[in-house]
């Protein structure tokens, strides 16, 4: 198959020939008798999207998300390849938990890796054995699943990560540093109704600098290679690069701020949570600048009947999967963000961190997981057109670029109305 006439992020104007699920060739490429042709009329080609923390939620929690819908959503949102997080039930801190959402996970539509997790009843030895995208997210503070460690299981959890080989993907918060007068008194009412700008205020702003700081401290003791997932904050930013780790930021944190807790109320409950307007700006210049390596979604979705209790009742956590590259594409258009850039945190730098050399880039021998893109069609993101299982988003009426299709190794996964009958297969297998 030849892709004719693609505009790549850096500008240039080729073709790229794909054979047995892979990038054949790139460039000005003479057509071959009989080859099936797609023109891509100038448009957008990216790699597919590497989305390095989602929660897909099966095992266990099918009625918020399974991997069907979850990987159909993220396909539809330009993404290829997921890695999932450990807090299903059971959850992935043993052998048996791995093969457990291994066996759910052949039924995505894309590509993907699943994580290994850390509670102090987890079975290093043959969680050890299972072939782990990732050990993490290792959570420094309770979320969603209660797996929240103290600072020996982390230390020794990382040394062993070391030893393996493994990268250690960190929540980091610490939950020592909550300001738990913030959520006593008027929360206001249950859903939308709800203060979340008291979540904000609970889940503070420090508590993510000081987790980080000890995370890089342990992964400089041990030999682990750490990266902090959705960093909140630009001093947690600063010093997980200071630190010698790299991080991620979630659409969340670089789109919404505390300014919009009115409006979302439970919608806007997620940890870490949403932090300042100034803070937010401040998350996006280190993105477009070149300081935050990686954009994640933090994909967790929870069904409206669970947001819609109180605020302390409501569980954390907001879906983004479909919605990233399209906001950040937005964003693009907008003058924000090169394209390159949106290309190298979706893509090129996953790929690079998590030692995935066939993903992440458009040249001969990577895989052909390709999304192309008309900048000129941006739309209302409505969580009613979207295909997560969860049916909202807190995007509601932000604008976003969504792909025209999208190609896993070669097939196409979704044409821009219509899945195809591609196959995910774990990339670390
Ligand atoms: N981010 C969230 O608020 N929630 C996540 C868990 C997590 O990553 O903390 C979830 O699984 O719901």
């Amino acid at each position: 198959m030849r892709i004719e006439n693609a505009t790549l992020a850096d500008g240039r104007v080729v073709d790229v020939r794909v054979e047995d699920g892979a990038i054949d060739a790139v460039g000005d490429l003479d057509p071959v008798d009989g080859e099936e042709v797609l023109d891509a009329d100038e448009n957008l080609l990216l790699p597919g999207a590497i989305d390095v923390h989602v929660h897909f939620r099966e095992p266990g929690f099918e009625h918020k998300e399974t991997w069907e819908t979850g990987s159909r959503s993220a396909a539809a949102g330009g993404v290829t390849t997921v890695a999932d997080q450990p807090n299903t039930d059971p959850t992935t801190t043993t052998g048996d938990g791995f093969d457990a959402k291994a066996d759910r996970a052949a039924n995505s539509c894309i590509d993907y890796g699943i994580n290994g997790g850390v509670t102090p009843d987890w079975d290093p030895e043959n969680l050890f054995e299972r072939p782990l995208f990732a050990l993490g997210e290792v959570f420094l503070a309770d979320s969603t699943g209660d797996m929240g460690i103290d600072a020996d299981l982390f230390a020794a959890a990382a040394e062993r990560a070391g030893e393996a080989g493994v990268p250690v993907t960190v929540h980091a918060e610490d939950a020592e540093l909550f300001d738990e007068s913030a959520i006593e008194g008027d929360l206001g009412g249950p859903g939308r109704d709800a203060d979340s700008n008291a979540w904000s205020a609970y889940r503070r702003a420090e508590a993510e600098e000081a987790a980080v700081e000890r995370a890089v401290r342990v992964g400089g003791e041990t030999g682990a290679q750490i990266h902090i997932a959705h960093t909140s904050t630009p001093e947690g930013v600063d010093a997980a690069r200071d630190g010698g780790a790299t991080c991620e930021v979630t659409p969340h944190h670089l789109f919404l701020s505390r300014d919009d807790c009115d409006e979302l109320g439970t919608y806007g409950r997620m940890n870490p949570p949403l932090r300042s307007e100034a803070r937010r700006e401040a998350m996006f210049e280190r993105l477009a600048d070149g300081r935050i390596d990686v954009v994640a979604t933090d994909h967790a979705p929870h069904t409206r009947e669970e947001k819609d209790q109180s605020l302390l009742d409501a569980p954390s956590g907001v879906p983004g999967v479909e919605t990233m590259v399209p906001l950040l594409l937005g964003a693009a258009v907008d003058g924000d963000l090169s394209l390159e850039r949106v290309r190298d945190v979706v893509a090129t730098n996953p790929a690079d961190i998590f030692d995935l050399p066939q993903k992440g880039r458009i040249e001969a021998g990577a895989d052909a997981d390709l999304v192309l893109y008309d900048l000129d069609d941006a739309r209302e993101i409505r969580g009613d057109d979207l295909h997560s299982k969860c049916g909202w988003t807190p995007f509601e009426g932000f604008t976003g670029v969504f792909p025209e299709w999208t190609m896993l190794r070669g097939e196409l996964v979704w044409d821009g109305d219509e899945f195809g009958d591609a196959s995910g297969e774990n990339v670390r297998v």
